[in-house]
């Protein structure tokens, strides 16, 4: 549905000069810098999929989906979108696509949110019986009926992102870019904007990619996660894939009926076996394991764990993905 092939893209800027009169000078300059913001990517998205988009800022995200939408030419490389090509065949593209930047608002600011989503209708040539239906549905998903008369400037952050969600969506597109759609928002907020991201994907099967820095909206929503670093594609693959990648260690928090005899206690503090590393608490019947899951499973790590004493609880915890992130960045 989505095919990226060695898609680049470079900006020319003016190379900074120091020195009284910089700005002037810079303006006159012939030197330009060359800045690699874009650099040899390639992913294909497949119908349905919900993917995210991730890396720290300046990675080149925006500049991809910005090259994904039509705003932006690729310096080299090429895009398809259901085999049409977002710059040569922009209109065609533009009714498959939703595009949502969290940090600007496609709805006029003076106009009443229900205005600006008739001009939105008018210009992609949705007739009056098709926007009313659209509309009474996308209200009732994402409760816009109590704010639909504000003008998009009196509206709070949440107001004005749902109803950008709504002028997203009001052509019915497959596919759905996001940039930061909960960016700014409280937790109910964001927990509404979740929700209703996973139930247009689950039930309508719309196509998203997701941008955003919130590892709660990546973890929680995206079956697949790409990540991008100084332009280039550093992982394609599952949450999953990506924790088996940086290795970061499953912590098993075993209590035992009874305390673990001082014996063994010992053994334990010093002991590093087979991908576990035991450690033991100010509880005399707990014992934290931290295992390696690509070296031992949890069953096999259980089962060595048995030897201390019969166990009364076991508590899995995986590693933080928001640590994970970290480490890949
Ligand atoms: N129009 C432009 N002219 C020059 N450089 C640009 C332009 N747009 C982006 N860049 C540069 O390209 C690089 C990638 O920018 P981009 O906005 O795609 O990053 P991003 O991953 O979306 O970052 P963030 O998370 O901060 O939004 C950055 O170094 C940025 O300064």
């Amino acid at each position: 549905m989505i095919q990226v092939q060695h898609l680049s893209k470079q900006f020319r800027t003016a190379a900074a000069k120091e020195g009284a009169f910089k700005g002037v000078r810079m303006l006159f300059s012939r030197d330009v810098r060359i800045k690699h913001a874009v650099a040899d990517i390639n992913f294909n998205i497949e119908p349905g999929e919900f993917v995210g988009y991730i890396g720290p800022n300046g990675a080149g995200k925006s500049t991809t989906i910005k090259m994904l939408s039509g705003i932006l030419h690729p310096t080299s490389g090429r895009v398809t979108i259901d085999g049409l090509s977002p710059h040569h065949d922009r209109r065609r593209v533009a009714r498959k696509l939703g595009v949502l930047f969290g940090q600007r608002t496609q709805l006029w600011w003076d106009l009443p949110v229900r205005d600006s989503f008739d001009i939105l209708a008018a210009m992609y040539g949705i007739d009056a019986g098709m926007m009313k239906r659209r509309l009474s549905q996308l209200s009732e998903l994402l409760e816009l009926e109590p704010f639909m008369d504000t003008p998009a400037r009196k509206l709070s952050l949440g107001q004005r992102m749902r109803s950008d969600l709504a002028a997203a969506l009001l052509h019915d597109p497959a596919i759905l870019f996001l940039d930061e759609p909960t960016i700014g928002l409280d937790v109910t907020a964001k927990r509404s904007i979740r929700h209703f991201l996973k139930s247009i994907n689950q039930h309508l099967g719309k196509t998203v990619l997701l941008t955003t820095h919130d590892m709660d909206d990546i973890e929680q929503l995206c079956g697949r996660v790409i990540v991008i670093n100084d332009g280039k594609l550093g992982f394609d693959g599952s949450i999953d894939d990506l924790r088996r990648r940086i290795g970061l260690p499953t912590l098993i928090r075993i209590t035992y009926k009874l305390p673990i005899a001082d014996s063994a206690k010992h053994a334990i503090t010093r002991s590093e076996f087979n991908g576990l590393q035991l450690s033991c608490g100010e509880d005399e019947r707990v014992l934290t394991a931290a295992c390696n899951r690509e070296q031992l499973s949890a069953m096999d790590a259980l089962r060595m764990l048995e030897q201390y004493g019969e166990i009364e609880d076991v508590h899995m915890e995986e590693p933080d993905f928001e640590e994970i992130v970290h480490r890949i960045y």
